[in-house]
């Protein structure tokens, strides 16, 4: 079936809702979860792991093929189009065979050019929907590249999916969303439409309702939410996974905004233009500090002083951190500010010192 998710993404109201198991357990297990999903929220897709890439061996990874059945009658049952996870062309294969709608590639696909290629080359000549979900690394271009690889073999209903990036230790998240990386997506893939899981992003259930926010306020087309009838119960994923009921009560919450701003034109683009003005100075005034940069430059070369000058450095930053408190700006930002202005320093008394060697 032609499903045209592409465009047909702005008839639904956002979000565009995919939910559904983490994994397909049993037929009973995925009715169950696919009638109580339509009588609190029907969403667009029904989601479904048949093969699981887990981290370790011994956990539990996926029923495989002879759940394909199941989730498809399952969507039937209750009209709505589904959707599993492929890592292979032989998976492919068995998904197309059975029926499935639209095929997803997990992240731990996405990493690997072969992997991929080898999926598009399975897929080639279909009209199937793709969704394509970031890579585990925080790499925007093998994002990009997968997205291509489908692309260049015809398939043109391409989604791509935000889940976060693999950190080890992330205090808040299991997967870190790195919002910068599915932006610069926006941007270079303007006609590929994003879908957010904050259920990879968070890990567990509390948060899972501010990275949906956030990801309706970035503009994210949609929401990709494990959900599960017997969460705690569930043979994976447990702990990030919500009822029916839950996923009903979280889109409830979530505040819809938009990103027209027809109505209040006037006010934006007198505030748009001071930020211009105020831009205008912060780069007058980056230019003149890189000239004087420069100059400390020439005085090192002429009396072999190194460029880093970290006891400086340090105490600087320090100094300007505190600053930052003071006038309620955050020091991570003020950090990123402080090492990228550095960095450019340094690449200017590089290029004065050593000029070989830019
Ligand atoms: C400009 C200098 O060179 C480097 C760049 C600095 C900066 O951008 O503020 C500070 C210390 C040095 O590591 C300097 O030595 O003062």
């Amino acid at each position: 079936m032609k499903l045209e998710l592409k465009h047909n993404l702005r008839k639904f109201n956002r979000p565009y809702l995919i939910a559904g198991p983490c994994s397909v357990e049993s037929e009973k297990q995925i009715m169950e979860i696919a009638n109580q999903l339509v009588q609190y929220n029907k969403p667009a897709l029904l989601r479904g792991g048949i093969w699981k890439p887990r981290t370790r061996p011994n956990s539990f990874e996926g029923v495989g093929e002879l759940g394909l059945p199941w989730l498809v009658n399952a969507g039937k049952e209750y009209g709505i189009p589904v959707t599993t996870e492929v890592a292979n062309a032989k998976h492919v294969d068995a998904a197309l065979k059975a029926g499935v709608d639209v095929l997803w590639i997990g992240a731990r696909t996405t990493v690997n050019p072969f992997a991929v290629q080898e999926i598009a080359d399975a897929i080639r000549g279909t009209e199937i929907t793709v969704m394509v979900k970031n890579p585990i690394n925080p790499d925007l271009m093998l994002w990009i590249g997968a997205l291509e690889r489908f692309q260049k073999v015809g398939i043109s209903d391409l989604i791509a999916i935000h889940r976060g990036f693999s950190v080890y230790k992330h205090p808040k998240y299991r997967n870190a969303p790195n919002w910068e990386i599915p932006i610069a997506l926006m941007e270079q893939m303007e006609d590929i439409p994003i879908i957010c899981d904050p259920s990879h992003i968070v890990g567990n259930r509390d948060g899972l309702l501010n990275v949906s926010q956030k990801a309706m306020d970035l503009n994210f087309a949609g929401l990709m939410v494990e959900t599960h009838t017997e969460p705690d119960k569930a043979w994976s994923d447990a702990q990030q996974q919500v009822t029916p009921k839950k996923l009903q009560e979280l889109i409830g919450k979530l505040i819809l905004r938009k990103e027209d701003i027809q109505h209040d034109k006037d006010f934006i683009a007198l505030q748009r233009k001071e930020i211009a003005a105020i831009d205008d100075q912060v780069f007058t005034l980056m230019k003149k500090r890189m000239e004087i940069v420069r100059q400390v430059g020439d005085y090192k070369r002429e009396n072999e002083i190194t460029i880093l000058q970290k006891e400086h450095w340090t105490q600087m930053i320090e100094q300007r951190l505190k600053q930052a408190d003071e006038l309620g700006l955050s020091r991570d930002f003020i950090r990123l500010v402080l090492d990228a202005t550095h960095q450019e320093s340094i690449r200017h008394q590089t290029k004065v010192m050593n000029p070989e060697n830019e």
